[in-house]
């Protein structure tokens, strides 16, 4: 990682296409233009941030550190920030949600598993208390 090379945000932003297709992450820039094709999460993800910031859709992911080994590889050098460079655009993950908000009601089943089980047993315990207090 002998690399001193820095770039701008907008140097970064002309390669912003499948054949030239640089990301910022966490301050550093790479060129992942080799690596688009065979990325798992496929090349469309990869082109919403071509040319951006990217580091909140990376980690978004969760990638492994495999996934973090292989953007070493392609790293080009360090971010220069400029005081008058837009704001990093952080999008990509709108247009990648699964689409199926269909589940009504934002509960899982589990926390109303343990709530139920929670309040039943505070009822059995305030129902054993009233007992042993009418028996006194
Ligand atoms: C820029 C460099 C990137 C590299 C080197 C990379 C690498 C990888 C690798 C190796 C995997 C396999 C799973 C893993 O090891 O974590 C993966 C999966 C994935 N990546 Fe990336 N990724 C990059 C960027 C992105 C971006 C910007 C997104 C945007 C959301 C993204 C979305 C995904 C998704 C959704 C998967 C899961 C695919 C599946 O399991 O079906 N990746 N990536």
């Amino acid at each position: 990682m002998a690399t001193t090379a820095e770039f701008t945000y907008s140097q970064v932003g002309e390669h912003d296409t499948k054949e030239s297709l640089w990301v910022v992450i966490d301050e550093k820039v790479y060129d992942v233009s080799k690596f688009v094709d065979e990325h798992p999460g496929g090349e469309e993800v990869m082109l919403d941030v071509a040319g951006q910031d990217g580091t909140e859709a990376f980690e978004d992911v969760g990638h492994s550190d495999e996934a973090r080994e292989i953007l070493a590889q392609y790293i080009v050098g360090n971010l220069k920030r400029d005081p008058s460079d837009p704001k990093p655009a952080v999008k990509a993950r709108t247009s990648a949600s699964s689409g199926d908000e269909g589940s009504s009601g934002g509960i899982p089943g589990i926390v109303y598993a343990v709530l139920v089980a929670g309040l039943a047993a505070g009822g059995y315990y305030y129902l054993q208390l009233q007992q042993q207090q009418a028996s006194v």
